[in-house]
């Protein structure tokens, strides 16, 4: 098995964004329908993945360090309250505990963003403020996206106005069921637009897409109508984010940047919650596209519970034993 043999460069403190944003291009069709998918091919790649990557331990503090720097960390309940965006906002300030990162010899960190629903932009605002760290907001009739158009336009006006820096709308799957790559191309355009200087995530819902080819068309002109970062999960699908689908959507990101010069983001999102899938997903990245997407600026991850799980895992290098999962709540 062979072992990433490096520790992430600079684990915290990494530099703000000095990339170009996506400004997008003009639909280029024959492109798209180009774009193929070999199924069995991308399957057999993903599955040999964490067979043949694996964390060297020295590093793995730090590739997890890392990870957690790339989490939107992420509450999307409908029984969400300000009480407890307040304490996940105070946990992405602060997801490591400051005795294990002393005993581990990692400096401050803090998550990549918080995300929630509109409603609670302003708690989570109020409660970040000060802290750099940007709220993201789902937006577009989040998680079905069947809301009426004009509407789903507002809602993102409405949450750039509360305080989100971020933006996470949801693509309509029919364009992408009935082949209407234009139509998507003109959704995602507006949605851009109206999003004015938020930074813009196109959720994809992968899980409904129907195939792979699918989901590469699809990435293509989202990204073509000026997606800052795909991603692929609402996490209210049956399936969520898989290792197969982000090798088609990376490597989407990959053609349109050597294509355009234009670096897009990946966030994969829903279920991941585990530790090892963190790093699976980061090894990947860095196979890909290499060390400049694994930072919070061009990767996310999209989860609810990972926080928890990397705390018990670095708990566990501290301490040797792990504790209980009902200690790491929110997170
Ligand atoms: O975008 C984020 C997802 O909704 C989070 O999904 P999760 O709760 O399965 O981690």
């Amino acid at each position: 098995m062979a072992e990433t043999t490096e520790a992430p460069r600079s684990v915290t403190h990494l530099p703000q964004a000095m990339e170009p944003r996506n400004p997008g291009m003009a639909l280029d069709m024959d492109w798209v329908l180009r774009a193929r998918a070999n199924r069995s091919a991308i399957e057999r790649r993903a599955a040999t993945l964490p067979g043949r990557r694996s964390v060297k331990k020295d590093f793995q503090a730090a590739w997890l360090a890392r990870a957690i720097s790339c989490i939107d960390l992420t509450t999307l309940s409908g029984d969400d309250t300000p009480g407890r965006v307040a304490r996940l906002c105070a946990k992405a300030k602060r997801p490591v505990r400051a005795d294990l990162l002393d005993a581990l010899g990692l400096p401050d960190l803090t998550v990549g963003a918080v995300c929630v629903y509109h409603d609670m932009i302003a708690p989570a605002v109020a409660a970040l403020d000060g802290s750099g760290i940007p709220v993201a907001a789902v937006s577009t009739g989040f998680p079905a996206g069947l809301s009426p158009f004009p509407l789903r336009l507002a809602e993102i006006g409405e949450s750039v106005k509360a305080g989100a820096r971020e933006i996470d709308i949801v693509i309509s799957r029919r364009l992408v069921l009935t082949g209407d790559w234009q139509g998507l191309y003109d959704e995602m355009r507006q949605f851009r637009a109206a999003c004015g200087e938020a930074h813009v995530k196109a959720i994809l819902a992968t899980g409904e897409l129907g195939t792979l080819q699918n989901v590469a068309r699809a990435s293509l002109v989202c990204m073509m109508a000026g997606a800052d970062f795909i991603k692929t999960s609402t996490g209210k699908e049956s399936v969520n984010a898989t290792l197969p689908v982000s090798l088609v959507m990376i490597r989407a990101i990959r053609d349109y940047y050597e294509a355009t010069g234009y670096r897009v983001g990946y966030k994969p999102a829903g279920g991941i919650s585990k530790a090892k899938d963190s790093l699976n997903y980061l090894a990947l990245i860095k196979e890909e596209l290499g060390d400049r997407w694994l930072r919070p600026d061009l990767f996310r991850f999209g989860a609810s519970s990972l926080l928890g799980d990397i705390e018990r895992q670095l708990e566990h290098r501290v301490t040797g034993a792990y504790s209980a999962s009902w200690r790491h709540a929110l997170g």
